[in-house]
Parts: C-alpha cells; sequence; structure tokens
C-alpha cells in the first residue's frame, strides 16, 4: 500500500540555468524511480499550490544559504519517497553533477551493507551526485563527506550562537554524539565512459529523537533558548563546506595519495621531492622533506 501511492518530486534550481535543467526534465519525464515505483514530477514554482500538513523542506531557505557553483544548486526535494540514493543512483545520467535528492520521510531507506536506514521525519536524508576521473581516490571520498558534515554543524552552531554540540565521525562513515550514533553516509560508485559516477548518500539526525537522539535534544540540554537546527541549515553548510574540502582533496591530497601508492614515491626519510599543487589554473611547486613513519 505504502510503495503504491506515486512518489512527488519538485525540482528546483538555483539560478535561471538549473531552473531552465528543471523544466526540461520534467517535460521529458526523465526522472524514473527503480521497480516501476511511480513518480510524478513537478517545478518548484508549483510547490505553493500544495498543502503539506508537517513542516516541509523550505527550499528558498536552502537556496539562500548556499553559496556553491557547483553542489546542490540543482535540487530534487520530495515529501516522502522510497530512497534518495535510489533516485539519484537510478538517474545519474539525466541529472546535473553535484545535483542532491531531498526527502522529508523515506520508506525504503538504505544504509550500508544492505541495512535499513530508519527515516522518521525531522531527519536530515540527502543524497547527490559527483564524478570523479581518478578510481584511487574513490574510496577515500567518504571521509571528505563525513568531514563536511562535522564542519557544517559546527559552522551552524557558529552563526545561530548555539552552544558547540560535538559530533565526531567514527571513521570513515558514521557520525556519534554522546556515544550514540546520529548520521551514517552511504557512498556507491559505478564505473562508466572512464568516469567514476558516485552517489553520496546522507542521514544525520537533526530533529528526530527517535532510533537514537538527535541534534536538537542535546542543544535543548545544554541551552535555555528554543532554537533549533534547521535541515535547510545544515544541508547548505554541508555543501558550503564539502566543495572547499572536495577541491583540496582532489588538487591536493588525493593527488599526494596516488603519488604514496605509486612506485614513484621515494621511500627514504630525509629524501627532497618537489610536490606541486594545482590550485585552479596556477601550479604552486613545493619542495618537501619525507619522513617515513
Ligand atoms: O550508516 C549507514 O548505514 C548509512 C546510512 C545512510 C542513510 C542515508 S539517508 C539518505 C540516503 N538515502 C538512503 O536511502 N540512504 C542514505
Amino acid at each position: 500500500m505504502e510503495t503504491s501511492s506515486p512518489s512527488t518530486l519538485f525540482l528546483c534550481g538555483k539560478s535561471s540555468a538549473e531552473v531552465e535543467i528543471a523544466k526540461s526534465m520534467k517535460i521529458n519525464d526523465a526522472l524514473k524511480l527503480p521497480d516501476a515505483g511511480q513518480v510524478s514530477t513537478l517545478l518548484q514554482s508549483e510547490i505553493n499550490n500544495f498543502r503539506f500538513d508537517e513542516e516541509p523542506f523550505n527550499v528558498d531557505l536552502f537556496m539562500n544559504s548556499l553559496s556553491t557553483n557547483r553542489f546542490g544548486r540543482f535540487l530534487v526535494w520530495s515529501p516522502r519517497l522510497p530512497s534518495t540514493h535510489d533516485v539519484v543512483s537510478h538517474n545519474f545520467c539525466e541529472l546535473p553533477i553535484g545535483a542532491v535528492c531531498v526527502a522529508d520521510v523515506q520508506f525504503k531507506g538504505r544504509g550500508r551493507s544492505k541495512n535499513a536506514w530508519e527515516s522518521p521525519r525531522g531527519c536530515l536524508m540527502y543524497s547527490f551526485t559527483l564524478q570523479m576521473d581518478d578510481g584511487k581516490i574513490v574510496p577515500l571520498v567518504q571521509y571528505v563527506v563525513s568531514l563536511a558534515v562535522t564542519e557544517a554543524i559546527k559552522d551552524v552552531c557558529d552563526r545561530n550562537g548555539f552552544p558547540y554540540i560535538d559530533v565526531r565521525i567514527k571513521w570513515p562513515n558514521d557520525l556519534y554524539l554522546n556515544g550514540l550514533k546520529v548520521g551514517g553516509i552511504l557512498c556507491t560508485s559505478t564505473y562508466k565512459s572512464k568516469k567514476f559516477n558516485v552517489s553520496s548518500g546522507i542521514g544525520l539526525n537533526v530533529g528526530n529523537e527517535k532510533p537514537t537522539t538527535c541534534l536538537n535534544a542535546i542543544l535543548k540540554e545544554l541551552s535555555t533558548s528554543s532554537n533549533e537546527f534547521r535541515r535547510e541549515d545544515v544541508m547548505a553548510a554541508f555543501f558550503n563546506k564539502f566543495e572547499m574540502l572536495y577541491d583540496i582533496f582532489v588538487n591536493q591530497v588525493g593527488y599526494l595519495w596516488e603519488l604514496s601508492t605509486s612506485q614513484d614515491w621515494p621511500s627514504e626519510s630525509g629524501q627532497r621531492v618537489i610536490v606541486q599543487e594545482k590550485n585552479e589554473d596556477r601550479v604552486v611547486e613545493n619542495v618537501v622533506t619525507v619522513q617515513c613513519c
């Protein structure tokens, strides 16, 4: 019964370029769900024609806090769907790179190792796409995602004057708060036309106290004010941090990692090598001394 009612997907864009993509995707009925799941596609401009019972994801709030050039600018929002991860991985080639799908409720939420992810209202649940050339560093991208989540939470605390909420990474892909799991990261990839198509999914207990605890429950304990984390602020802060960290990762850390696992890497402490650092169109050369641990 649950799975048979169609999922409504609203296609939204930050700028007119992304809004045009949304219009063309709607006209072409481009998005599908796996297992022939029923889907109805609408545009952001049609959101106001609907009444939603509970607090829906506020697309404008998210877009206004987003300051990226690539990630999160094309957004698919659904009040209820099987899994955001299914939407992005099943439609990877139809979606622009960096597109995100966010849902208020999932009824087939996926965790790692074929586990289910409990997906109640209040939980921030989203998946996004990225494309990578170098397969050696694909397994490391989950570290960057985890780090961007904790950095985003810090950023939202700073901006709102909240006390610091100490969400920690259990490396590489779990998030813990006061010893309880409050979030997890799921990264999957496929290889096509010499590119790695990576889908990254994030589940973070922002306002749902079950099944463990959530950011707002701990904030309430630590603060006298009634302010709360909003999913939109956390997700926008995530993409703002992720875009910066991902560029560093690909251009610098990824490069170093690749070098360190290649045969050309000098293996003796004390050896001096030149490391080239690519920064947009500039190349900077640094002489570094090898320290073997
Ligand atoms: O800890 C884990 O096992 C990873 C959980 C990942 C859950 C998120 S929620 C958004 C996205 N959609 C899914 O179906 N799963 C991921």
